[in-house]
Formats: structure tokens, sequence, C-alpha cells
């Protein structure tokens, strides 16, 4: 689990830093520079030991040997922008031929970024801004965006012209191959939701200082990131607020390798002690979805699965199954009768059940059983009218798996809120309103998506990102949040607790995305739990 950090808490540890008399703002502004120019040569190792007039330019300028590598570095008002001072002193000091641009007073700088400022004074000049807030686009080996950071509070308002500057930036064919190099976060995305605030840049590369922002991961965070790498400022020390997998925590991890010890089977174990999951299909003709989640749920472990079929569906169900068993069940009667058996303890419902009056009762039924129970789709659907009536019975060993849709039906208002437009920083994440909605139901939430979010009621949250280097496109198919609710249950029949089941199970399936690749259709996923598993080493 790796932290991610919201602007208040980049800001505590800081401060906790400079109070404990460690280090000075100073000198994390130099870490941070440096940290920044590091990055820079190990993303593009061909600027590195060029730049030292005489030079050869490097393949994508203008193949004049004399030219020295370029860059333009845009500081804005704050320590953001201080940190640019830095960053075009150290590439100053290298033989690059650096103009620096200030979009603020330089008057009323916050105190390091004045320092480095007035450093930056002896080596190069300040260029102003154009009128329109252009920056003049010259054609340059870098652009430095050191604008705004996490401090950004509201819309950037320095003119349209830089905006327009970073459109061209942005098309290969007038940019000459220039690489945008954002300092914490692209200016204009806020640190905390990932959403715009306003208008934004892009970047090609991030460097986030200490540890990746929040909004690096959320919302526009990757398309407007590119690619992101964390530089240590010396902070390491102060590094652990609490821990992501401590009740009440506030910080939000992004997942790695989850729960990696837990998923083995035990030597020794028989099936039953690897649990048996029921999963409730819909009706004939609507039998697909549940036979995923189910093939899913043994996939991952479950010692037995049994599908829970009404009795217009058990044809189409039997000679669709071999391993995962089958059994009649006529309504929430039936489906009462069944559960006298306790053995099953994880129970999966909602894909393709049909939300018809039974529905809601299967569910109240299923429920009232206090068992480990995910719910899903249909399950959600359901109670669109009135969600506080799950909302009563659902209880801590639940897991919900709402994708966009299905979260605005349960949570309208957090809904609502979560799509605003973001107008000021930081702005509503879609981590606070997995949270809320988290506390509401009163059980783990799994927000679907690229940036899936998971919560559990007590505060407890993590991102499973399948972007940057992780992104799985190839999931967004038909059928594939089935096999995740089966991947859970089958967790939840082994014994993990839900929120170690549902963080396991969604990074399982990014996992058996990419190894898929292209061409992914749902039936692919289980059938690449095992090369994962034995790339884990399991
Ligand atoms: N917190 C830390 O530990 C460190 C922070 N550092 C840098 O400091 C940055 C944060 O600096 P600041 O807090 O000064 O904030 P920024 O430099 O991000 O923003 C500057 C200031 O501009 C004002 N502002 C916000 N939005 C604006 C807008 N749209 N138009 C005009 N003015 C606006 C705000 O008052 C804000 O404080 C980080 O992102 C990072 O780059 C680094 O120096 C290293 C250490
Ligand atoms: N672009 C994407 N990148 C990564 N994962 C995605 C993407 N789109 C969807 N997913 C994942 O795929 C699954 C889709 O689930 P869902 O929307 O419920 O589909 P269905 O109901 O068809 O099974 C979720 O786990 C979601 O997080
Ligand atoms: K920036």
């Amino acid at each position: 689990m790796t932290e991610l950090l919201t602007a208040a808490q980049m800001r505590a540890l800081e401060m906790a830093a400079i109070e404990s008399g460690d280090v000075t703002g100073l000198e994390l502004m130099e870490r941070a520079g440096q940290g920044v120019v590091e990055a820079i040569f190990e993303e593009w190792p061909e600027l590195m030991g060029r730049g030292t007039s005489p030079s050869r330019s490097p393949g994508y300028l203008e193949p004049d040997e004399k030219d020295p590598l370029r860059a333009v570095v845009l500081c804005g008002p704050g320590n953001n922008g201080g940190d640019g001072f830095v960053v075009a002193r150290l590439l100053k000091e290298r033989g690059w031929d650096v103009e620096v641009y200030l979009y603020g007073d330089a008057e009323k700088l916050p105190p390091d970024a004045r320092v480095n400022f007035e450093r930056w004074g002896k080596l190069g000049a300040i260029c102003v801004p154009c009128e329109d807030g252009g920056f003049k686009y010259p054609i340059a080996g870098i652009v430095v965006d050191a604008l705004f950071g996490t401090g950004l509070t509201r819309p950037i308002s320095l003119g349209e012209g830089l905006f327009v500057d970073f459109n061209l930036l942005g098309d290969p064919g007038m940019s000459g191959g220039t690489k945008v190099v954002a300092l914490d976060l692209p200016s204009g995305l806020c640190s905390d939701s990932g959403k715009t605030v306003g208008p934004a840049l892009f970047a090609d590369l991030t460097v986030s200082f200490h540890a990746q922002k929040l909004g690096c991961e959320l919302g526009n965070g990757p398309e407007r990131c590119g690619k992101t790498v964390v530089k240590d400022i010396g902070l390491e020390r102060f590094g652990v607020i609490d821990h992501p997998h401590h009740s009440g925590s506030k910080t939000v991890g992004v997942t790695a390798h989850p729960w990696r010890g837990a998923v083995g089977k035990k030597r020794g174990s028989h099936k039953y002690a690897n649990g048996h999951a029921l999963v409730l299909s819909g009706g004939h003709g609507n039998t697909g979805a549940a036979r995923l989640a189910a093939r899913g749920a043994l996939r991952i472990g479950a010692g037995l699965v049994t599908l829970g079929s009404p009795r217009s569906a058990m044809l189409e169900n039997a000679c669709n199954l071999t391993a995962v068993m089958l059994r009649q069940i006529d309504g929430a009667l039936g489906l009462t009768e069944l559960l006298e058996d306790a053995r099953f303890n994880a129970i999966c419902l909602g894909p393709g059940l049909g939300i018809r009056a039974d529905t809601q009762a299967m569910v109240l039924t299923v429920l009232k059983e206090n068992r480990p129970t995910i719910l899903d789709a249909d399950a959600l659907t359901r109670f669109s009218a009135k969600p506080e009536v799950l909302f009563d019975v659902l209880h801590e060993d639940c897991v919900i798996t709402p994708h966009g849709g299905e979260f605005a039906r349960l949570f309208p208002d957090i809904a609502e809120r979560l799509d605003a437009p973001a107008t000021v920083g930081p702005a509503y994440s879609k981590v606070d309103a997995t949270r809320e909605a988290a506390k509401r139901a009163g059980c783990v939430v799994l927000f679907k998506g690229p940036d899936t979010v998971i919560a559990g009621p007590d505060g407890r949250c993590s991102i499973n990102s399948a972007q940057y280097e992780r992104a799985a496109p190839w999931l967004a198919t038909a059928g594939a949040g089935d096999v995740l609710a089966g991947f859970i249950a089958g967790l939840m029949a082994r014994g993990f607790a839900p929120m170690q089941a549902a963080e396991t199970a969604a990074w399982l399936h990014v996992e058996c995305a990419r190894k898929f690749g292209p061409g992914l259709i749902a039936e692919d996923l289980a059938e690449q739990l095992p090369a994962v598993f034995r790339d884990l080493g399991l």
C-alpha cells in the first residue's frame, strides 16, 4: 500500500518537519528542485551531459549543433514557483539556456520562494509574461510548470495566452518535441480530487514531492499528469501520519499487491475450509452474469460454489455449469430454506438478478442472515426509490460494488456533489464521496472505475488504480463487474474480511485484465487467475 496525501496532510508534514528543527523550508525547496532535475534526466537520459556549451541539440530540436538545451520555467506566486526558481538555477548551472517567467508579484512571494527568486536573479533575468499571459512560445527542450501546486484554491486567471501556448505544446507539429514537466501537480489540477479547477495544464511528466497527491490518481489526474514520479525531499521520517489499514485512518493508499500473503491457499486445507459461496442467478435468459460471478468465485479459491437458480432458468444453467453446483431456489421463501445450511458462508446477489418485487425480498432475506454478502447491479438498483430501506439492513460484513450509475441511484445527493464542476480547491473527491457513502450504508463500498475507490464505514480507504502503467481499458466490457463481484464473494467465502476481500479482488481483477490484454471479454478474466497467481509465486 502506497500512501497518497491531501494538500492539508502534506502541509502538516512539512510543518512537523520544520518545527522539529530537522530541516528548513529552504532545504525542502532545494531538494524538491534537485528531485525535479534528477527526474528530468531519468526520464530523458539523452539530455544528460548535454547543455554545456557547445553542445549537440537533442534529436527533437532544430538540428543546430551549437544550440544549448533550453528550458522555459513558469513560476507562480507561491512555493511551487519557488521550486521553479531552484530548477531554473540548477539547469542554468548545467549550461542550459533558461528563460524564467514570473506570474505574480516578486514582492509578495513567500520567504523561501523569494530567496530562490533572488538566487536566480544572480544568474539570469526574469521575463514578464505577455499581456495575454502567454510566454512567447519559444521552441524549448523543457517547459517547467511551477505555477501552482498544492496551494491551488481557485481557477487560474493568468490570461488566455498561457493556455493557448500550452495547447501549441500539445500539438506535436508545433512543439518540436517540447516536454512539459509539472512540479508536484499540473497547474489547475486539484491536489485532493483530481478535478480541474477551471483551465488546467497537461504535463508529460509530473514530479511529486515526498508522496503522490490524491489528485494524481483520481478523476482527471492521470490524463493531466502524463507520467508521475515521486521524489523524496527528506520527509521520510515524518511520512506515516496514520496507516491506511488502521481503523479510522485518514490516509488513503493505492493498493499494490494487497494482502498478497493471504491469497495463497493453506496447505493441507480441505474444500470446506475454503468456504462455500452462493451466487443467485436471474431468471430464464438472464443467467450469464451470475455464472460469470460464480466462476470468478471458484477460480479465486472458494472451496465450493453453488448457483441458486429459479426454476425457469434451471435447464439453461445446468447446460452451462460443471464445477459450479446448481440448486433450485423458488423465491425468497426457497432462499430462506436453502440458507438453513450454515455452510453457505458468502452470498453474492445482483448480477442479472432483475429488479422485480422478489429481488427486494431476496436481498432482505439474505441480509437478515448476517453472513458475508456482496451486493451488486440489480440488487442495488432495486432500491433506487428508497435506498434507506437497504441502508437499514446492510451490515458490516457486506460489500456493495456500484458503478457510477448505481452509485447515483443509491446516493443521489453525494453523486451530485461529486459531479459538480470544481470551482474551488481542494474540491470534493471520489474518496470523500465513497467514504461518506460507506458511512451512510454501514458497509464497505467499492465505487468502480479506472480509479476504483474502496472505503469502509470506519473511514479506511484505498484506491485501486488501473491507470498509468496499470491501465486496463479493456476492463470496460460487459460482465467485467460481475466477475469482480464473484471474486469478492470467493474471497469472503475463504474468510477474507470485507475490506480485505474488496481490495484484493479489485487488484487481482486488474491484474487479470492486464495479463490478457487487448481483446479481453468478461469470460477471460477468471481464466487469467492461475497465471496471475503463478506470477505472485503462490
Ligand atoms: N509542503 C511541502 O512540504 C513542500 C512544498 N513545496 C512546494 O510548495 C507548493 C505549495 O506552495 P503554496 O502553498 O505556496 O501554494 P502554490 O504555490 O501551489 O500556490 C500559490 C498561492 O497562490 C494562491 N492561489 C491559489 N490559487 C490561485 C489562483 N488560481 N490564482 C492566483 N493565486 C492563487 C494561494 O494563496 C496559494 O497559496 C507545493 O505544491 C510544492 O511545489 C516544496 O517547496 C517542497 C516542500
Ligand atoms: N477504463 C477502465 N479502466 C479500468 N477499469 C475499468 C474501466 N472501465 C471499467 N472498469 C472496471 O470494469 C468493471 C466494470 O463493471 P460494471 O460497470 O459493473 O460492468 P458490468 O455490469 O457490465 O459487469 C469495474 O470493475 C470497473 O472498475
Ligand atoms: K505545478
